[in-house]
């Protein structure tokens, strides 16, 4: 007989579309690991499906869930949006989409039978509190992201990244996290950096030539870039980056120094934290979040301390910057 949890009642959530159908492999590869567990599993089947079923699992549960997304940043992403504030939902993950950068920040296995075999281990831990942050754009549309927000050149690269059927080829190779790297190269010579003014907590920077400006939560995205070093998801705090006034050349040098997070020594970097930030460009330029296209700038953005629980290893989490 299936073994009954003792905290948690258990439930999948997954994305069988994530890293182009990759996905639904791996889950049959996770379900012969679940054989003597008791668990509901549900399949996403479109756009948003991620937060309806999350917030419904919520809503249903009589007592304390764990719900796991499985799949990648986009699926994490809409998980957490429909369970945020709720007490009694501890949130799992298993990286198995093409980016992934939500398990690195987060400090779990890359690996998704590893990653199950981690939540299985800590299902009856207390897990972890962690920040996430709420956006607001100009037309009223809102939100949450986990991993960050990204507006100009970067956002103008996810857009191209997310209906890229180049991103198909090069995931059946397991390579589609190259395809950030290959938009960077052809989006460059096109992108017309422009003003940027951000509020920071009640203070106004105004930033000439602006590539992007990215509020992170934690330092990954794009698939392992380490865009902001500094960011701690348990801080209460966002990390702002800029990247302005600099050449085209310059700005590519810069992109293969943010997998190592030395972009930052640069003094057209700048990088400090904040509560509550409002961006807007001179002229409007696309958002992502958590590298889902969501609209243009101008957006509000405030981070909510200790908003969502995640299965944590206690021993192993995100460093305290
Ligand atoms: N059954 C489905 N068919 C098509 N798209 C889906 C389905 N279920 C969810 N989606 C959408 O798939 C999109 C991409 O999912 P996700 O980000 O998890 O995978 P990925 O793009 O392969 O990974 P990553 O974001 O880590 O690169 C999400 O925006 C989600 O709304």
């Amino acid at each position: 007989m299936n073994k009954p949890l003792e905290r948690h009642k258990l439930v999948f959530i997954v994305n069988p579309a994530a890293k182009n159908g990759y996905c639904l492999k791996i889950w049959k590869r996770l379900e012969k690991k679940l054989s003597d567990v008791q668990y509901e599993v549900y399949f996403t089947e479109k756009e948003a499906d991620g937060v309806e079923l999350a917030t419904n699992t919520a809503n249903d549960a009589v007592s304390s869930v764990l719900i796991v997304a499985v799949g990648g940043d986009g699926t994490i992403h809409e998980v957490i949006n429909g369970v945020i504030d709720f007490p009694h939902v501890t949130i799992g993950y298993i990286p198995a989409g093409s980016g992934n950068d939500f398990a690195r920040g987060f400090r779990l296995p890359a690996n998704p039978e590893k990653c199950i075999e981690f939540i299985l281990k800590w299902i009856d831990s207390s897990g972890v509190d962690y920040d996430a942050g709420f956006y607001e754009l100009g037309n009223g549309q809102c939100g949450y992201f986990v991993n960050s927000i990204g507006a100009g050149f970067d956002a103008v690269i996810t857009k191209k990244a997310n209906s890229s059927e180049l991103k198909k080829w090069l995931n059946v190779f397991s390579l589609g996290k190259l395809i950030y790297a290959f938009y960077l190269v052809t989006e460059i010579f096109r992108y017309r950096p422009s003003t940027l003014e951000i509020f920071v907590d009640g203070k106004t920077k105004v930033y000439n030539k602006t590539w992007f400006v990215t509020i992170s939560n934690q330092p990954y995205y794009g698939g392992g870039m380490q865009i902001a070093p500094l960011a701690d998801p348990k801080d209460e705090k966002l990390n702002v980056v800029v990247v302005h006034e600099l050449s085209r050349l310059k700005l590519l040098f810069l992109f293969i120094s943010v997998f190592w997070g030395g972009h930052l020594k640069n003094k057209e970097v700048d990088s400090y934290k904040g509560k509550e930030i409002t961006v807007r460009f001179y002229d409007s330029k696309p958002i992502h979040a958590d590298g889902e296209n969501i609209g243009e700038t101008p957006i509000h953005i405030r981070v909510c301390p200790k908003s969502w629980r995640l299965i944590q290893n206690p021993d192993k989490l995100p460093p305290k910057k």
